[in-house]
């Protein structure tokens, strides 16, 4: 009993053989950010009446900014609505007056009736007209509250720290929070509609109250266990939907696999296609389950909620029924009495839907306001001191890196200099550090103990946007724009307007794009998507000469100091076009600019100014190519290992780097 009327909680779904297959346990909601939701959640109707005016108003905040003079249009138009219906019931008070209690001939009463019948009539029309206003103001209003709602989420999704995209309490809240501009645009429709039903309620019960005293408190009867029901039914859906948001994204995510380009051929080749699509379907139907027990969840709430309703009609009957016959009450009253109860419960019933809707609207819109928050405590702040047009070097002292969800730092007590004009060269295996390294150098991550300084400023007190103004970054997974291949270039540096092809000829050039863009069919302005039709796709390596060529275009148009950042740049590159990349980028070095090299490529590094070894996240040694063979360690242990693959076979080596394949273990049954 106290589980059906008690608070709703968080589900524990079954963990499915598939979830523990393949992601080693349960995908569950994390409550990390959200234990205070869930404590939310365990809402008492009040409770959520109480938290609904906040929300609603925050929805009405951003319906003012949208279209102000649509959303006044809908107020009125609505209120208008209201008092048609309580004047449309004083008509056929008129009416049954005319009819019951009315003296004189049949046809003495029928004309009686025939002022009231015009009136209501009329109402009616006027009525009409109202709602056909409010549906016209509300559908230019709706699209507009969608659209400023999105935009608000979007730019605080672009605009947070890095560190946040990284963190998966941030992400998970990222994905909760879309659902809010769609939640937003339906709350209008739904604030709309329960104004309506809340004026014309107010009128009825104002109505009803004047026929008889005892009529209203029966009326709230009738509607209570209804908006009862309503709302538990919504609470469970959404603590359902919040329960299950990881296994369904993660049944989506095996589903969007199976029908991925970059999948396709491990799918097809190792047969992981029907593997895959079994454990989907096992997903599936755990998701099933739950939808099920939604279901008859949802069918004995509103069962129980319309059998009380039905009780709390027949004695509201029955107390009519003995209100006339004991004399309290004519038959005149007790008829508008019956329509007013029929008028005042359907529009009570559909203010709980309404007020309900508005309710699980609410929960969206709530993490969508709460996301907006966030974000706004993790946006990269404007403002901030101007980074000097000379800086002459970049420090990085003593710098320690840990990601949110790590135990141990990426990087610990890193220091390193850059200075202008000097090529740089990062080394390390697997993990050791260096990408994290390139993000705290451009600004995106911001150190936890050490600082980053451009020149002798130290970048906390400069202004951001400047600080990345200054950065030009080809990262390992540099994007892969789907526009045309000119944009594709452009986009280093969006805001410089640039002629298609002259201006961009010499960064196609100083990448080696020439014969790239040469076979596009349109060629600058060819379009690089597979997702449309007509569109081109690229190869590796093409798509590398396309990322070097922007990043040109993003150096060569600054002429402030800055620092030019290549995270392995040539990984899908044929060996020409390797040496030639290398070349280029060492050419960049310019008295204004800094060249970081970070690369598994040894013979690329040999020619830099300076070489920095990482090594579990810590630097292990620096110094100049010379300088560090003569060393003999670490650096001169994977330079020797990877010049030795190149090596001249002839002089037989004794202890070979490749190992030769296994012996199998034991003899292969097939
Ligand atoms: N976004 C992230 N969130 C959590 N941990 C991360 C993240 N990115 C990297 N790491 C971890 O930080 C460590 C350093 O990673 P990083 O990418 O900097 O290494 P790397 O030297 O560039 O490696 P590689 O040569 O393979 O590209 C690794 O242990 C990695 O698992």
């Amino acid at each position: 009993m106290r589980k059906f009327f008690g608070p709703v909680r968080m589900a524990e779904p079954r963990v499915s053989d598939a979830e523990q297959e393949l992601f080693g346990g349960p995908l569950r909601y994390d409550m990390g950010w959200s234990h205070h939701e869930h404590a939310g959640l365990d809402l008492t109707m009040m409770s959520a009446l109480r938290s609904m005016p906040s929300l609603v108003g925050a929805t009405l905040r951003i319906a003012w900014l949208a279209d102000r003079r649509a959303l006044i249009a809908v107020a009125v138009s609505e209120v208008g609505q209201g008092v048609a219906a309580a004047v449309g019931l004083l008509a056929v008070n008129a009416v049954m007056h005319a009819l019951l209690a009315g003296t004189g001939s049949a046809s003495d009463r029928l004309h009686g009736l025939l002022p009231g019948l015009l009136a209501a009539a009329g109402i009616g029309v006027v009525n009409s007209a109202l709602a056909a206003w409010s549906t016209s103001r509300a559908g230019r209003l709706e699209p507009k509250v969608e659209r400023i709602a999105t935009t608000q989420y979007l730019a605080a999704a672009a605009g947070v720290e890095l560190e946040a995209i990284d963190d998966p309490d941030f992400r998970r809240l990222v994905d909760v929070a879309q659902y809010g501009p769609a939640s937003a645009r339906r709350m209008i429709g739904a604030c709309v509609a329960a104004l309506n039903g809340l004026i014309s309620l107010v009128t009825t019960a104002s109505v009803l109250a004047v026929l008889h005293p005892l009529l209203l408190p029966m009326l709230i009867l009738i509607a209570a266990p209804r908006g009862w029901g309503a709302m538990r039914v919504a609470q469970e859906r959404y603590v359902s939907v919040m329960s299950w948001i990881e296994h369904v994204r993660a049944a989506r995510l095996i589903g969007n696999l199976l029908t991925e380009r970059s999948a396709a051929q491990e799918i097809r080749l190792h047969a992981v296609g029907p593997f895959l699509l079994s454990r989907y379907r096992l997903m599936a139907e755990s998701a099933e389950t739950e939808q099920e027990r939604l279901a008859s969840s949802k069918a004995l709430t509103e069962w129980v909620a319309s059998a009380l309703s039905g009780l709390a009609t027949a004695a509201t009957y029955g107390a009519m029924f003995w209100l006339i016959l004991a004399g309290h009450m004519s038959l005149a009253v007790a008829g508008t009495a019956v329509i007013a109860v029929r008028t005042g419960s359907a529009s009570l019933g559909a203010l709980v839907m309404n007020v309900n809707q508005l309710h699980e609207e609410s929960l969206y819109v709530r993490d969508h306001g709460r996301f907006l928050e966030r974000a706004a405590h993790r946006t990269i702040p404007a403002g901030g001191d101007p980074v000097p047009e000379r800086i002459a070097e970049i420090v990085l002292d003593r710098v320690t890196y840990r990601y949110p969800d790590r135990d141990t730092a990426a990087l610990e007590e890193v220091s390193l200099t850059l200075p202008m004009g000097s090529v740089t060269a990062v080394v390390g295996e697997n993990g050791s550090g260096k990408s994290t390294l390139m993000k705290i150098l451009s600004g995106m991550l911001r150190p936890q103990s050490g600082a980053l300084r451009f020149g002798a400023a130290d970048v906390t007190g400069l202004d951001r946007a400047q600080v990345f103004a200054r950065v030009s970054l080809l990262a390992q997974d540099f994007q892969r724009w789907p526009v045309t291949a000119a944009m594709n270039i452009r986009l280093g540096r969006p805001d410089r307007p640039a002629a298609v092809p002259d201006d961009l000829q010499p960064s196609v050039d100083y990448a080696g794009a020439g014969p790239v863009v040469g076979k596009l069919p349109d060629g600058l302005r060819t379009l690089l998507a597979r997702v449309f039709r007509g569109a081109i796709e690229l190869s590796g390596g093409e798509w590398q000469k396309l990322g070097l060529a922007r990043t040109h275009w993003r150096s060569t148009t600054a002429t402030a100091d800055s620092v030019l950042i290549v995270d392995e740049p040539t990984s899908a590159l044929d060996p020409e076009a390797e040496i030639e990349a290398f070349d280029r980028i060492r050419g960049l070095a310019a008295p204004n600019r800094a060249v970081v090299l970070v690369t598994h490529r040894m013979s690329g590094v040999r020619h830099a100014d300076h070489i920095y070894v990482l090594t579990h996240g810590r630097l292990a040694e620096h110094g100049t190519h010379d300088a560090l063979m003569a060393a003999g360690g670490r650096y001169a242990a994977m330079f020797t290992a990877q010049a030795a693959q190149y090596a001249p076979t002839s002089a037989p080596d004794p202890t070979p780097t490749v190992p030769g394949p296994a012996a199998p273990a034991a003899p292969d049954p097939v």
